[in-house]
């Protein structure tokens, strides 16, 4: 039995559940999970629902059918494959506990993802990447080859079929272009609790300021730095007698935990942008079990 999912975004009306709904039935699949959300000060409406195809009806079935349902509402839907693996791309520059986190839930089956390339600006990580049978390209990056430099990862993405890029503490500015040509496709993680602390040293700022919490924000990546849509935060809280240092230590397993889920949300189409912002759902039922219990 097929398990997809369906996702959907359109202006707010009457009806849109109703017809998403009798639309399944009719094609004789059971639904297993539903959210949905209605943006009053935006009038968009967004839903995500799971299902099971019981009657042997295939993605391409499901999305002929359904092209005489979405017009009548100016809907842009996308049924997929909740078992299929996303091809995704990590960058990482010289802070590698977000990468380790990916590649060991990934190793696991906790994550549904298949890595398809590592690049990074320096050779720290080489040899765990080689080790994990996954390629990995050193792509150096300074003020003067940036271009190039962007041009050779997005050859990377382009020829490996990438649809999600990740920056695993990937230390580089990237371009207007790359950001507008990548747009909902690229998923960063800053190292503190934005708005607060933007930049390349989040925890020292933090230090100054004399915080009483810190955090991680995974959001996705656009032209204006560490101001993208925000997908996931969290916070951990320190004190007086902790130094930069210490927060740099303890934001480690908080940046990890906050990437992975972002990363988890967007592969399983639970994350809409709305304007500047996102609408998340949750989770669905099972969608955390991992294939092998690591
Ligand atoms: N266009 C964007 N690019 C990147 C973003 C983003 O939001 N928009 N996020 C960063 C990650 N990041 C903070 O999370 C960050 C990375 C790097 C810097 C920075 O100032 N880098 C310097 C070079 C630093 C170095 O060489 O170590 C620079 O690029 O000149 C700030 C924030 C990833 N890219």
């Amino acid at each position: 039995m097929t398990q997809f999912a369906l996702r959907v975004r359109c202006r707010s009306t009457r009806g849109i559940v109703a017809a998403i709904s009798t639309f399944l039935a009719g094609e004789d699949c059971n639904i297993t999970d539903s959210a949905q959300f209605d943006d009053v000060d935006t009038g968009n409406f967004f839903m995500r629902v799971s299902f099971r195809s019981e009657g042997g009806r295939t993605l391409p079935d499901l999305r002929a059918g359904f092209s005489a349902v979405a017009p009548r509402f100016g809907m842009e839907a996308e049924f997929f494959d909740e078992r299929e693996k996303r091809k995704v791309v990590i960058m990482v520059s010289r802070f590698g506990h977000c990468l380790n986190d990916l590649l060991y839930r990934w190793r696991i089956g906790g994550l549904p993802i298949d890595i398809v390339a590592v690049i990074s600006n320096h050779l720290d990580y080489q040899k765990l990447v080689v080790n994990h049978d996954i390629p990995f390209h050193w792509i150096k990056v300074t003020k003067e080859n940036k271009p190039e430099a962007e041009a050779a990862q997005m050859r990377i993405v382009a020829d490996t079929g990438a649809e999600l890029v990740v920056l695993a503490r990937y230390m580089q500015v990237l371009s207007d272009e790359m950001c507008r040509t990548m747009s909902g496709r690229i998923i960063n993680i800053h190292h503190s609790f934005l708005p607060s602390f933007k930049g390349a040293n989040p925890y020292r700022q933090a230090y100054d300021r004399g915080v009483k919490l810190i955090g991680a924000t995974s959001h996705y990546v656009t032209a204006d730095l560490d101001e993208g849509p925000i997908i996931e935060q969290a916070v951990v809280p320190v004190t007086h007698a902790q130094s930069a240092d210490d927060y740099v230590s303890l934001g480690r397993d908080t940046e990890a935990q906050v990437l992975a889920r972002a990363v988890h949300a967007h592969i399983h189409g639970r994350v809409f942008l709305n304007g500047g912002k996102t609408v998340v759902f949750p989770a669905s039922p099972g969608s955390y079990a991992s294939e092998r219990m690591g």
